[in-house]
């Protein structure tokens, strides 16, 4: 990554987490520039990370060996099709739009190596994780690149093939959402229990922030720590007893089915 230099088209909350991400790495300000069409934007990304912005595309793109695809999948084809006359054959597409598959990618752009994946917004944080997924163009030396990239804000994981994006997505791009549900509902739950509802939410979020850290930093798996929370005819039986009763594992199983199906679904719908 010390000399790699990478454009951004379209420079809002993922592609700024990014951003932020290889700054902090170490990556100079003039390795990284991004597009967008908002003048606002375009000047809050230069105040915060010192790059370069750009209203036209194809300018941004000039002289990058990494070209990010960070606009909504909606946007896809039309910044592809305008980008595809000015794209280099050896410059990397790596796009994070959900469920654009690399074929629609490949008639829009042109034989391109790309690059897909999934990254999700503790991104932020640098806490995210993602799936990548390369077509057979792209380089041993450029999977290294889009895997430093993505590392740049948490873990990246490669997969085997292009269809476990949709999975990847239900998992881990979708699923930060899940856990904010859970804590609107325990924080909701708590206050009905009696407590004030800035108690109810302290108590939940240190609840969560401690389960996720003993999970991730334990030896032994998630339903073991279950077991040890669990005692015998305690409340926490009580409280996963209800839970299993209605279902909890079919509803979450079926959650995830809809949110994988969507983006299938979206690249169908997009996808031509
Ligand atoms: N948010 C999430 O949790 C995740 C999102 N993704 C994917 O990341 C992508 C970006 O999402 P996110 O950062 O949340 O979205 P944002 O809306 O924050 O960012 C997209 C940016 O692209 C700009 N844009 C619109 N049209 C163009 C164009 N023609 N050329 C250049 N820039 C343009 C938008 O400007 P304007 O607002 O003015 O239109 C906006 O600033 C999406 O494809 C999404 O599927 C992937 C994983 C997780
Ligand atoms: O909801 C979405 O479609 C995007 C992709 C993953 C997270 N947000």
């Amino acid at each position: 990554m010390s000399k790699t230099r990478i454009a951004f088209i379209g420079a809002g909350n993922m592609a700024a987490s990014l951003i932020g991400g290889l700054r902090a790495q170490g990556l100079d300000a003039s390795q990284i520039r991004a597009s967008d069409p908002g003048a606002e934007q375009r000047a809050k990304v230069n105040a915060e990370h010192g790059i370069e912005m750009f209203a036209d595309n194809a300018q941004a793109i000039e002289g990058a060996d990494v070209v990010v695809l960070a606009v909504k999948p909606q946007a896809m084809k039309a910044v592809c099709e305008a980008l595809k006359p000015n794209l280099k054959p050896e410059q990397l597409v790596v796009s994070i739009a959900a469920g654009i598959t690399c074929a629609s990618m490949n008639n829009w752009l042109g034989a391109q190596p790309i690059v897909r994946c999934m990254p999700n917004t503790p991104a932020l944080l640098r806490q995210g994780v993602s799936g990548l997924y390369a077509t057979h163009e792209v380089t041993a030396a450029q999977r290294q690149q889009a895997e430093q990239l993505l590392s740049a804000v948490g873990i990246a994981l490669w997969l085997d093939t292009e269809q476990q994006l949709d999975a990847v997505t239900a998992v881990s791009g979708s699923g930060p959402a899940y856990f904010f549900l859970l804590i609107e509902a325990m924080t909701a739950a708590g206050e009905k229990l009696g407590l004030p509802r800035e108690t109810a939410a302290k108590l939940t979020l240190q609840t969560a922030l401690g389960a996720a850290h003993m999970a991730v930093s334990s030896d032994v798996d998630a339903a073991e720590l279950r077991r040890r929370v669990t005692s015998p005819a305690g409340t926490t039986e009580a409280a996963i007893k209800s839970f299993q009763a209605d279902g909890f594992e079919a509803l979450v199983e079926k959650a995830l089915g809809a949110a994988a199906h969507r983006s299938a679904e979206m690249a169908e719908q997009l996808g031509n």
